[in-house]
């Protein structure tokens, strides 16, 4: 194995430490940072998602709640439930767990919740102010995958990225940051011509296509940095990204592994914008 493993786990655990600290000084000052998650349904991998997000919260001293509902609930119930958060004054995030049941109207769930408790950054002006380049919430996953790579010690400005995947909650925003960041960012997609000679001419490739072991060392430059993105769960249980870690990591010069690897990030990042959210709510920093 030529690549160096860039360990999620351990940078989840120092930015946490950096959280703890914050949030201690914080309720000092009689501020108890609060997330309110809400899962309609029974999906099994949202359950454990929801109840590590809950584990998360518990262990650095937020508020947390988290609003189980059944997989019928009506549409109008969850806007009632979300109005109701956003006016709690103990909340300072609110995270709908996705994926929702087919009869409800994503985007008008997510457009219902208070910009500045978007803590998933989802919410059409929180993505318009990424777009910009003025500070909101940002997207969990992607601002991990940055914080990724600072804290490896990789530059990012000038680098050609490449992101496989152009979903709303991984693949466009880890562009925007990409680019915030001045790299030189491509958007590859299920329909992209020439997918493996576009990926190898990446110094960072981010794969978020939600497609088991679809990425392998063709795809790759040697020295590149590989983010992957995906968390598949296999048939025989085990868990699997997008990339292929054994014939990518032969050739790219930093990969991700998964699990440990940007999976970790989703709910530290998760746990920043929450005391992010509740610093700015009480007019703070
Ligand atoms: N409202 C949201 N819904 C979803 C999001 C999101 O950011 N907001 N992202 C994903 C799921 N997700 C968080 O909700 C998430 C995915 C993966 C991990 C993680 O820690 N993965 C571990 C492996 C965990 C395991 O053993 O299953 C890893 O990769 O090491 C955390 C959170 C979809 N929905």
């Amino acid at each position: 194995m030529a690549a160096s493993i860039i360990d999620g786990k351990q940078i989840a655990s120092a930015i946490r430490e950096e959280i703890r600290a914050e949030t201690e000084a914080l309720k000092a000052r009689g501020i108890v940072p609060g997330l309110a998650v809400v899962l309609v349904g029974d999906d099994p991998a949202s359950k454990v998602y929801v109840g590590n997000k809950e584990k998360a919260c518990q262990a650095m001293g937020f508020h947390s709640e988290v609003h189980r509902l059944p997989a019928e609930t009506p549409q109008d119930d969850l806007l009632a439930l979300i109005e109701r958060l956003n006016g709690d004054p103990a909340i300072h995030g609110i995270l709908v767990q996705l994926p929702l049941p087919k009869h409800i109207d994503e985007k008008a769930v997510i457009d219902a919740i208070r910009v500045d408790k978007d803590v998933d950054g989802f919410h059409p002006v929180s993505t318009g102010n990424l777009m910009i380049g003025d500070d909101s919430l940002l997207p969990c996953t992607p601002a991990g995958c940055i914080e990724l790579l600072k804290r490896t010690g990789i530059e990012i400005a000038g680098k050609h990225a490449v992101v496989i995947g152009r979903s709303n909650i991984v693949g466009k925003p880890a562009a925007m940051l990409l680019l915030r960041e001045h790299a030189t960012v491509t958007i590859c997609h299920s329909r992209t011509a020439n997918l493996e000679e576009i990926a190898r001419q990446a110094d960072i490739l981010v794969v978020a296509i939600g497609k088991p072991k679809a990425i392998d060392a063709r795809y790759v430059k040697p020295g590149a940095v590989v983010l992957d993105v995906g968390v598949n769960r296999l048939p025989d249980g085990k868990l699997a990204g997008d990339v292929d870690f054994e014939s990518a990591s032969e050739v790219a010069g930093w990969i991700t592994p998964v699990p440990g690897g940007v999976g970790p990030m989703t709910i530290t990042m998760l746990l920043r914008n929450t005391l992010t959210a509740a610093k700015r709510i009480h007019g703070i920093g």
